[in-house]
């Protein structure tokens, strides 16, 4: 999520030797040597009568040479994977696609590989850049093109995808010129490791190069026989057709081929971090947001991410946690690192696992102490499961940014779900609440449209309540000083424009209302930490909005009653009036920020009664209406309901005020 997801291939290692960036052109030579070499010896052999796979089989096996094993990587790499070659056609502009189709135009320019997972996609690149190329692939066969131009096909027996929960994919390949079977696979380390031969370099090698950043796929193959190919295909067929627990015979079934695999070679793809993530990191950070980082990476990668991120800083302390798997090894680092004081945490799903069925209570307090925290290896369901772990132990709000897939249940499980679409696909964006393009968005999605969404939603409810709630309260004091006589106080019209043409545009503009500017909520990322409190739309300001409209509910309906005129017909002419100002003036009130289409609602909401009243002669006086009396009588009775209000707030400001006020002098 951090990253970018554009990976780019920096090393192969082959257990004995390595290749980097600048040895890249040493592997190329190998793989057009070793083409050529074949080609020379397929078309010497094919020259006489011995087979093609005589020939080969015949060649020194004592100890495979450095440029074999190059080759052999090179070809698991370029077939062990699920990536796509699609062709830009250019055919297609003219449209003759189906002319296209025919003449198989391979042609290196208008080709891209599209596949679900980067990695693969940055691994099969690599390969065409050292001379093996992926021409073509459908459901059953893949065609490769060799530096001599020639096309290999290789037919798909099998296919076990990718899982974040097996962290390892397969693919079994029949040569067509050979007719040798290979499994390949290919996966994470810790997937890996128990399946290869037995070899003393592995595990140093994957923690070296992760610790430089880069992401480690480990490659393996095992060669084959038709019989054993075919005794596991009927063996997988069955466990594919049973009736009871088939994933897990499947499993078992695959399983029983992965063993003893021989190692081919380790990758290493560098993601480089996305722009920005570093000042947003540090953002959220300062806007009071605990942050943690889940990945499915290696415990080495994610530290090296979580620092050059600044998500750890290059001064604090780390804590690894130990690999544990008895409650008592948990028991034991658990005390080892509640000894350590504001120390990052980073721990991997499988120690976490166990932590959280013995201990839950007591790692999710002392987790949520630490200044950061890096859960690595995690599958998504573990991610959806620390995810509702904070939500029920922290009480607090959870919000889960990721773009991929294996992030999808945990944008689920969060209050708030956060999707960056890319590379990975749309799954994450399309299951989220809010999709964005670029992790560095999340500033201006959270400081700004968090912000304002909040306290408009919070301004605007509280207001339609207080705009019911003072109209009711006008007719219960109506009713109850005539003896609870059921005489409606406003009817018709009245009713209808209250809640429509006269108090509808300025309650309703107050969405557009803003504290603070968005350059300085930007600024100053301290001030989301007043949101985190709830503070504007809390069960307080729930029952002072109430208070607020009995009162002035009461205030205009007594004004009215005592001065009283003689006729009903002012009663409702002078409150109805008092009402209407009450309600705008409130709305001037609670505006922090002036809009100029503010100001035009509130004009035009008051051009509309003033004008209106020549047509509402059916429950006015239009002759009194015009009177010096009713003037002064709606004016002191406004006032009175509002004036307090006003003089509070005033009060208020001078006295405690708000964080962004302080910020605005
Ligand atoms: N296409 C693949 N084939 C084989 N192994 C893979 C493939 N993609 C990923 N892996 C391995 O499986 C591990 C887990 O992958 P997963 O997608 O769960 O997480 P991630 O992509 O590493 O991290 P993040 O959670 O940040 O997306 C990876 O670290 C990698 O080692
Ligand atoms: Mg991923």
């Amino acid at each position: 999520t951090l990253t970018q997801n554009e990976m780019i291939f920096k090393r192969l290692h082959l257990g004995t030797v390595s290749y980097g960036a600048d040895t890249m052109d040493e592997i190329q030579s190998h793989v057009r040597d070793s083409y050529s070499q074949m080609q020379s010896q397929a078309g010497g052999s094919n020259a006489g009568s011995t087979p093609p796979r005589k020939a080969q089989s015949s060649a020194p096996k004592v100890r495979k040479s450095v440029s074999s094993r190059i080759h052999e990587a090179v070809k698991a790499i370029v077939l062990c994977h699920n990536v796509t070659p699609v062709y830009e056609s250019r055919a297609g502009v003219t449209g003759e696609t189906e002319f296209a189709e025919a003449d198989q135009d391979f042609s290196d320019e208008n080709r891209t590989y599209q596949a679900s997972s980067p990695d693969e996609v940055a691994l099969v690149q690599w390969t065409e850049s050292v001379g093996l190329t992926l021409v073509s692939r459908d459901l059953t066969s893949m065609q490769l093109k060799t530096p001599s131009g020639q096309v290999l096909s290789f037919c798909i027996l099998q296919l076990f995808p990718f899982t974040s929960e097996s962290k390892r994919m397969g693919i079994i390949v029949r040569d067509e010129s050979t007719a040798e079977i290979t499994f390949y696979m290919k996966g994470a380390d810790v997937a890996m490791s128990p399946i290869v031969q037995y070899n003393d370099w592995l595990e140093e090698e994957c923690g070296n190069m992760a610790r430089e950043g880069l992401r480690t796929l480990v490659v393996a193959k095992k060669a084959l026989t038709e019989e054993q190919y075919q005794d596991f295909e009927s063996r997988y067929t069955q466990a594919k057709l049973s009736m009871h627990d088939r994933a897990l015979k499947v499993a078992a079934v695959v399983e029983s081929l992965e063993r003893e695999m021989e190692l081919l070679c380790l990758t290493g793809v560098e993601d480089q971090l996305q722009a920005d993530v570093r000042p947003t990191l540090e953002m959220l950070r300062n806007a009071g947001i605990k942050i943690w980082m889940l990945t499915g990476d290696k415990l080495e990668t994610a530290t090296c991410i979580a620092k050059s991120s600044h998500l750890v800083s290059r001064t604090q302390d780390i804590h690894i946690f130990r690999q544990v798997t008895s409650r008592g090894e948990a028991h034991l680092e658990l005390n080892a690192f509640r000894r350590k004081h504001d120390c990052a945490l980073v721990i991997s799903g499988d120690s976490l696992e166990v932590c959280l069925k013995y201990y839950e209570h007591e790692f999710v307090e002392l987790a949520c102490q630490c200044p950061a925290v890096v859960c690595c290896r995690c599958s998504p369901t573990q991610k959806a499961h620390i995810v509702t772990l904070l939500q029920q132990h922290t009480g607090r709000r959870t919000c889960a940014i990721g773009d991929g897939g294996n992030d999808v249940s945990m944008i689920q499980a969060a209050d708030c779900g956060i999707g960056i679409e890319g590379k990975e696909g749309k799954q994450a964006s399309l299951a989220a609440d809010f999709s964005i393009r670029q992790f560095r968005h999340i500033g201006r999605l959270l400081m700004v449209h968090g912000r304002n969404s909040y306290k408009r939603s919070a301004a605007l409810g509280q207001f339609v309540m207080h705009r019911g709630l003072i109209i009711s309260t006008m007719q219960a004091v109506f009713s109850s000083v005539f003896y609870f006589a059921s005489v409606p106080l406003y009817q018709g019209f009245l009713m209808v424009g209250y809640a429509t043409i006269y108090t509808m545009f300025p309650v309703f503009s107050l969405v557009l209302d803003q504290d603070v500017k968005p350059e300085m909520a930007m600024l100053y990322p301290e001030l989301y930490k007043d949101l985190t409190k709830g503070r504007s739309l809390s069960f307080k300001t729930f029952l002072i909005w109430v208070f607020i409209s009995i009162y002035q509910g009461g205030i205009l309906m007594y004004g009215a009653l005592v001065l009283f005129e003689s006729e009903f017909v002012h009663v409702v002419a002078i409150s109805f009036t008092a009402l209407i100002l009450t309600e705008l003036l409130m709305v001037a009130l609670t505006v922090r920020t002036w809009h100029w289409l503010m100001v035009v609602a509130e004009f035009l909401s008051l051009g509309c009664y003033v004008s209106s009243l020549a047509f509402l002669n059916e429950y006015f006086d239009v002759a009194f209406i015009t009177t010096v009396a009713f003037l002064w009588k709606v004016s002191a009775i406004t006032v009175v309901s509002c004036l307090p209000l006003y003089v509070l707030k005033y009060l208020r400001r001078k006295l405690s005020p708000p964080s962004y006020c302080k910020l605005a002098s």
